[in-house]
């Protein structure tokens, strides 16, 4: 008999580099999966790090492993900081993402670090991770893994919208749940206004000001990722070949950039929204908090624009990194084919038990 409650710490860290995203959560299955968020917190990188994991595209590979070894350590630390801040005593599993250093699904290939077997010794306890290699293995995308908590845990939205450094999406088509990336988000607005000294710019006031270039904006449009069919993934390789070079070639003032920029990412999100008339769309990550881009976004569409609690804006991944953690213990898909297009669905995640 499977047990019918766990309590899991889920941590991720997404490519914005605003820091590692941590969350104590009690999940409970009855005739369906519930949650509850008892603590949630996200532990800011320093400028030492953020720079470190900014350019882990040009790192050799031995590079990487030393890397990989050290960054275990101090996320361990901060896993292991946040359990005692917060005196939690019972945990059935550390269920972590780590970070993403390379993400090329099509050549084989995807790499998080953080997922060393050291972790769990660090910490004493029983830690999931490593969810995106055996789907890669079985000829999948390796991401979006968002979707499979999508669909257990809020099925009561059309669609899940994440504005993170990429903006993915989750929706049912004929009951079969697919996801796909979207657009570049703040990945490519951070970059730009922190031309001006900003991490990031507050609620878009910035953009707000600028001018919409029409010749980027429909160069932004017409790069061949947006016509290309699910299941589709985006990453940092993408973006510095696509995305900045493109922007850059037109030398505008940043705030045009971020208007412009801007205006690319509404119309790229309603386009798919607007698939389906009288929607709710489940809009979390980040760029919620991005006022001038959920204002362009409602501009561009009619369906419903759901905005939750800043707990689940803030936390849904981490939250979700936990279940799949919890699906995996239990041995259960958390990988859908329908989603990554990998060869089969499974139950993905290496559980690494520390030696008592
Ligand atoms: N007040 C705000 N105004 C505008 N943008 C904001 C605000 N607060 C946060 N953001 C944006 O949200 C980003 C963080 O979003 P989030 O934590 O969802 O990203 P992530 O988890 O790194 O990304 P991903 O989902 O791609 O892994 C910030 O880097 C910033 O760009
Ligand atoms: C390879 C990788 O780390 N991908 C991330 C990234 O950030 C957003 C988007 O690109 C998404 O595909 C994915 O993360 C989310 C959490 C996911 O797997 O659902």
């Amino acid at each position: 008999m499977q047990k019918n409650e766990y309590k899991v710490i889920g941590v991720m860290s997404g490519t914005s580099l605003d820091g590692i995203d941590l969350v104590y959560v009690n999940f409970h299955f009855d005739t369906r999966w519930s949650f509850e968020i008892i603590y949630g917190e996200t532990v800011n990188y320093d400028s030492h790090w953020v720079e470190k994991l900014r350019n882990l595209v040009s790192y050799s590979s031995e590079d990487l492993k030393e890397l990989d070894a050290s960054y275990t350590n101090y996320l361990s630390e901060k896993i292991s900081h946040f359990i005692k801040k917060y005196n939690i005593q019972e945990i059935d599993a550390v269920c972590s993402h780590g970070h993403t250093a390379l993400h090329q699904p099509d050549k084989g290939l995807t790499y998080q670090i953080g997922n060393l077997p050291q972790i769990a010794e660090i910490l004493n306890e029983t830690v999931v991770c490593d969810f995106r290699v055996q789907d890669v293995k079985y000829g999948g995308q390796g991401a979006p893994l968002v979707p499979i908590g999508d669909k257990l845990l809020f099925s009561e939205y059309d669609f899940c919208l994440n504005l993170g450094g990429f903006a993915n999406l989750s929706t049912d088509v004929n009951s079969e749940r697919i996801a796909y990336d979207v657009c570049p988000v703040n990945i490519v607005l951070n970059k730009y206004v922190k031309q001006l000294g900003f991490d990031f710019d507050d609620k878009g006031t910035i953009a707000s000001r600028g001018t919409v270039n029409k010749e980027l904006l429909n160069q932004l449009n017409n790069l061949e990722f947006y016509r290309a069919g699910y299941p589709k993934s985006l990453g940092l390789e993408w973006v510095f070949k696509n995305i900045f070079p493109l922007i850059d070639s037109f030398k505008l003032e940043i705030k045009d950039v971020l208007r412009t920029f801007v205006e690319h990412i509404a119309i790229q999100l309603a386009s798919e929204i607007n698939k389906k008339a009288n929607a709710s769309v489940y809009v979390t990550g980040g760029g919620v908090y991005n006022k001038f881009l959920i204002n362009r976004l409602k501009s561009h569409t009619k369906n419903k624009i759901v905005i939750p609690s800043a707990t689940i804006i803030e936390f849904k991944e981490a939250l979700i990194f936990g279940f799949l953690g919890v699906l995996r213990l239990r041995n259960e898909v958390n990988c859908l084919q329908s989603v990554t297009g990998a060869s089969r669905s499974h139950s993905s995640g290496v559980i690494y038990m520390p030696k008592k």
